[in-house]
């Protein structure tokens, strides 16, 4: 079996891979939406798994672990392993009201605000895959309509009939989850629905090497004017409800 200097494959790896960054949530989505999952990866206690998918197609589900040094070294080993298409299934925080907990967000964009995607060559913005990203709003909204999208504890918050049930836009990829400075070093772009910290060097090195990228994201913190962070359980369940979303667009 062929091997990487980080990951160390012990099952086979799937064309499709969804890309948490907790290895805790590689090791939910493998338990919730695979077949007979095998260990794909703990080398580095970067956790990942390989199993059958709900269409009964192979999918592998591979951490990254935090921030974007860590996400490149895994993203360019899984495409030297073989990986085409490739989707986040990540956290992140709110910069803007309209979100509550639990919610999901389809990022159609990473401003590359980190040092990992500027190394890479990223601009000021990097986009995802067009259609895989339309596969994910698309999911997203059926899983929506079916009361599969957002978490519960979205549709029970207040105000949750004002808001749209898919969400799609840019978010923020930062290197700092504390940031000395405050809330984000510079003030961030207006346009910017949510920080997290890999999303754009996914993005950058999709485009470097050819493979497909998109990304899927809970709503874990509110860093707008209202401010709160989500509990384990409803974390949990927004996690699977994104994962559902992502292995959906991927088959
Ligand atoms: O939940 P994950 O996918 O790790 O994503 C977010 O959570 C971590 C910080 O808590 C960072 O990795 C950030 O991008
Ligand atoms: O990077 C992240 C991820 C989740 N929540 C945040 O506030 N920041």
């Amino acid at each position: 079996m062929a091997t990487t200097l980080h990951i160390h494959p012990t099952a086979e790896l799937a064309p499709r891979v969804l890309l948490p960054g907790d290895p805790g949530r590689a090791l939910l989505l493998a338990q919730s939406l695979l077949q007979k999952p095998r260990m794909f990866n703990h080398n580095r206690g970067l956790w990942g798994y390989t199993g059958a998918a709900a269409d009964g197609a192979p999918l592998t589900i591979q951490s990254t672990g935090m921030g974007g040094p860590s996400a490149a070294i895994v993203i360019e080993e899984l495409v030297r392993l073989g990986a085409e298409r490739i989707v986040r299934v990540g956290s992140c925080g709110a910069l803007v009201d309209g979100f509550a907990l639990g919610d999901v967000l389809v990022a159609e964009a990473a401003f590359a605000t980190d040092g990992t995607s500027r190394a890479l060559g990223a601009g000021e913005l990097v986009a995802g895959d067009a259609g895989l990203t339309a596969a994910l709003v698309a999911a997203a909204a059926n899983g929506a309509a079916e009361g599969d999208g957002a978490s519960g504890a979205a549709a029970e918050a207040p105000g949750a009939d004002d808001r749209a049930p898919v969400r799609q836009g840019a978010v923020l990829t930062t290197d700092l989850f504390y940031d000395p400075a405050g809330e984000h070093a510079d003030p961030p772009p207006r346009d910017a629905l949510a920080i997290e910290m890999e999303t754009a060097t996914l993005f950058q090195l999709g485009a470097l090497r050819d493979v497909a990228t998109g990304c899927v994201l809970v709503v874990s913190d509110l860093l707008g004017p209202q401010r709160g962070r989500i509990e384990q359980e409803a974390m949990e369940a927004a996690a699977i409800a994104a994962g559902k979303i992502a292995m959906t667009a991927l088959s």
